[in-house]
C-alpha cells in the first residue's frame, strides 16, 4: 500500500502479510512510518493506493462491529474521552470483542495483567506503566484474531515488558496473527518470529528475525554500529557501539 498525507508519501509500496500463529516485529527509526502502517492495517487510515484485506476480504467491506471484534489495535498514544476506571476500560474492550461472558472475561484479564488493585482507579490516576498494562489488557482480553500493537512495551518496566511480549506470543500460539511495533531490538530478537525494517516509508527488508538482526541494513537505518552477541539460549543480543558516522571502517571501536 501507499499512504500519502501532507503532500508526501508516508508509506510507499509497502506490502506485508500477517499470518495466524506468527509474530511480526515492525522496526525502524523514528518517523519511518511504523505507526502509519499499523493504523492502515487497522483500517484507521485509508491507503492512497493498494488495500488491506482481512481473510481475503477488503477491510472496508467488513461491518464495523465484526471488524472491531477481530482486530485488536493497541495505539502508541491513547487519550480516553472520559476518565474511565480500569474496570470500565476492560469492560469496553471485552464488549468490543463480542463475548457473552463479560464479567468473567474482565475478571480473567484483571488477574492475568495483575490489575486487581487498580480496577476502581481512574485513568487520570494511573502511572504510565499502569496505563500501558490496562490498555493492553483491554485490547487483548477478548483474544482478537489480529493484534496490532504499536510500541506496547514503551512505558513498561523490564519485567512487565517481558510479560507482555510473552502474552502476545501466547495469543499467537492460540491462533492470532500478531504485529508489534517495537523499538527495543532485544525484545524483538527474543519475541518476534519475523521482522520488517521500515525506513523513510519503505520496506528495507523483511525476513526471519535472526536474519534481519544480522543484516548490515539494521546498522545503516539506525545510524549506529551494533555489536551482535549470542545469549545462552541462542537469542541474538544487540549492543549499540557508536554512531556510524563517528567510526570509520576497520577502526577499533
Ligand atoms: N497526518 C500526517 N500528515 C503529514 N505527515 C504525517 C502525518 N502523520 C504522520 N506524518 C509523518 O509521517 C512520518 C511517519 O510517521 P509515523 O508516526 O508513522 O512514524 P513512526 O515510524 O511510527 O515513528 P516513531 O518511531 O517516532 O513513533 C513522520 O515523519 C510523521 O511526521
Amino acid at each position: 500500500m501507499t499512504v500519502e498525507a501532507g503532500g508526501r508519501a508516508l508509506l510507499l509500496d509497502v506490502s506485508l502479510r500477517l499470518q495466524a500463529g506468527r509474530v511480526l516485529g515492525i522496526i525502524g527509526p523514528n518517523g519511518a512510518g511504523k505507526s502509519t502502517l499499523v493504523k492502515a492495517c487497522a483500517g484507521l487510515l485509508a491507503p492512497t493506493a493498494g488495500s488491506v484485506t482481512l481473510l481475503g476480504r477488503p477491510l472496508a467491506n467488513w461491518p464495523a462491529r465484526e471488524r472491531a471484534a477481530r482486530i485488536g489495535y493497541l495505539p502508541q498514544h491513547f487519550l480516553p474521552h472520559w476518565d474511565y476506571s480500569v474496570r470500565e476500560l476492560l469492560r469496553l474492550g471485552v464488549e468490543r470483542g463480542g463475548t457473552r461472558t463479560v464479567p468473567t472475561t474482565v475478571a480473567a484479564a484483571a488477574l492475568a495483567f495483575e490489575l486487581q488493585p487498580f480496577l476502581d482507579r481512574r485513568w487520570s490516576n494511573l502511572s504510565g506503566g499502569e496505563r500501558g498494562r490496562a490498555l493492553a489488557a483491554s485490547v487483548l482480553a477478548p483474544a482478537p484474531a489480529v493484534v496490532l500493537a504499536d510500541e506496547p512495551a514503551a512505558a513498561l518496566d523490564m519485567g512487565q515488558a517481558a510479560a507482555l511480549m510473552m502474552r502476545l506470543n501466547a495469543q499467537a500460539a492460540a491462533g492470532a496473527a500478531v504485529a508489534i511495533v517495537v523499538h527495543d531490538l532485544n525484545l524483538a530478537a527474543r519475541w518476534c518470529d519475523r521482522l520488517l525494517i521500515l525506513a523513510g516509508g519503505q520496506c528495507v527488508t523483511e525476513g526471519p528475525a535472526s536474519e534481519v538482526l544480522c543484516s548490515p541494513a539494521l546498522d545503516d537505518v539506525f545510524g549506529v554500529r551494533l555489536e551482535r552477541l549470542i545469549a545462552r539460549d541462542g537469542t541474538i543480543v544487540l549492543v549499540p557501539c557508536s554512531t556510524v558516522d563517528v567510526e570509520t571502517d576497520g577502526e577499533e571501536g
